[in-house]
């Protein structure tokens, strides 16, 4: 029996996460929950899987969710704050840590469960482009693995050779795929009075809203080609972006003698999630069957530089001194906070993103301490444009 930290269990790729969990009780005990804010759904999640630990961000939410459980006959305890995050992932207990916070929030218990030696699913992918030589560093000092769960990656890892020693011979280049968004045909022109919802309305994927803004703008596939570079070793120029408007075809891998490798499936994060969790083993996930015949038809084309361009942001940090993809990151966790709550315009994360990237002074930010006050300056910077433009 193997047990199991969820890190933002509430979210999308929390719930995903219990519902294959759900489907393998004799295989999978669940060891700790963790969520932010959203208490009524850590109570229902903890009634029903009865994990040791619960952990909200605040005390006395805390010890509300505390009583309310103890009522309820539920043995979990609840703790607060953020060590508590780092404890449930690298208890002596745990065998996986799921990790599925969103944000940069996220970095230190996936190093906490990096270091404990533990199987990290790594979900925030913003771990690995805020700190992933220290991720990786973390990860072979405490002994133990690294699965993407992010599906374009999952797809790259099972398209690769299991013998990571090929990687460098063998290997052409690789291809994420990205689904183009809900605004892959919308005029350019009126991208900037693109809505919240619109933004969030995506075509084929049912996701958290920060992650929904980021597929809209294609800062996300910008965040995994960063993702991509530091996972599998590959040289920004080896990393291409392909549009596939059926997400289908979940990202390949293009080898020297021709051939081409991919993994298909339905756009359904309970597949890498079940990948990650019983690699290398399959485990039923619960997500349908792909049937080709009925999908008809798959399409690829190239990424417009003009109505996507955040993507091209990944290319020029991965060229500049480590701290870069720290401050891209930063600044547009903030840009697209504030586009949510439509302080700023659509188009104006981009302008907020390239701006701070542009202006970014991150020689020598290896150290973890850099980091994080490169990441708070860069917050706060972005703050100040989002205070002029708003
Ligand atoms: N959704 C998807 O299909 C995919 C997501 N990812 C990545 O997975 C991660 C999670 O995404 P997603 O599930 O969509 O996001 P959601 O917004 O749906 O969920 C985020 C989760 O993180 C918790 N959380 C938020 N902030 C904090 C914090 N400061 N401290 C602790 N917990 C926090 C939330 O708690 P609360 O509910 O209490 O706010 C919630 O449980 C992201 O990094 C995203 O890029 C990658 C590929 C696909
Ligand atoms: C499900 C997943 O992995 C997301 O990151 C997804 O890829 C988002 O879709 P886009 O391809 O539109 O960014
Ligand atoms: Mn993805």
């Amino acid at each position: 029996m193997k047990a199991v930290t969820v890190l933002g269990s509430t979210g999308s790729i929390g719930t995903n996460t219990l519902a294959v969990l759900a489907l393998h009780r004799e295989q999978f005990r669940v060891f700790a929950l963790a969520a932010h804010r959203n208490a009524d759904k850590l109570f229902e999640q903890c009634v029903e899987f009865r994990p040791t630990y619960a952990v909200l961000a605040s005390a006395d939410a805390a010890m509300r969710l505390q009583h309310r459980l103890r009522a309820a006959g539920c043995p979990t305890e609840v703790l607060s704050g953020p060590r508590a995050l780092d404890d449930v992932a690298a208890a002596n207990e745990v065998d996986l840590v799921m990790a599925a916070i969103v944000g940069a929030a996220g970095l230190s218990a996936s190093l906490a469960a990096a270091r404990a030696g533990k199987r990290l699913l790594l979900a925030n992918k913003e771990s690995l482009v805020v700190a992933g030589d220290l991720l990786l560093q973390a990860l072979a000092q405490g002994g133990g693995d690294l699965i993407p769960i992010d599906s374009e990656h999952s797809a790259i890892q099972q398209s690769l050779p299991d013998d990571r020693r090929h990687w460098p011979t063998d290997v052409r280049n690789i291809v994420l795929t990205a689904s183009g968004g809900p605004f892959r045909r919308r005029e350019v022109a009126s991208l900037r009075e693109a809505t919240p919802e619109e933004a969030c309305a995506h075509p084929n994927w049912s996701m958290g809203a920060k992650i929904s803004v980021d597929s809209a703008t294609m800062m996300n596939k910008a965040l995994e080609v960063i993702e991509a570079h530091y996972l599998f070793g590959m040289r920004p120029e080896q990393i291409e972006v392909l549009i596939h408007p059926q997400s289908i075809v979940h990202s390949m891998v293009s080898y020297h003698d021709g051939s081409v490798i991919a993994q298909l499936g339905q756009p359904d994060m309970r597949t890498p999630i079940a990948y990650g969790l019983s690699y290398p083993a399959r485990i039923a996930s619960g997500a349908p069957w792909l049937d080709l015949a009925r999908v008809g038809q798959l399409d690829f084309e190239q990424p417009d530089p003009q109505r996507f361009p955040g993507l091209a942001l990944a290319f020029e940090a991965l060229r500049m001194p480590v701290g870069a993809c720290a401050v891209l990151n930063a600044a547009n966790e903030i840009a697209v906070e504030a586009f949510l709550q439509r302080r700023i315009r659509f188009t104006d994360i981009h302008r907020i993103n390239a701006e701070l990237l542009a202006s970014a002074q991150c020689t020598g930010c290896n150290s973890l301490e850099a980091l994080h006050q490169l990441d708070a300056q860069t917050r706060l910077r972005a703050q100040q444009h989002v205070a002029q433009l708003a």
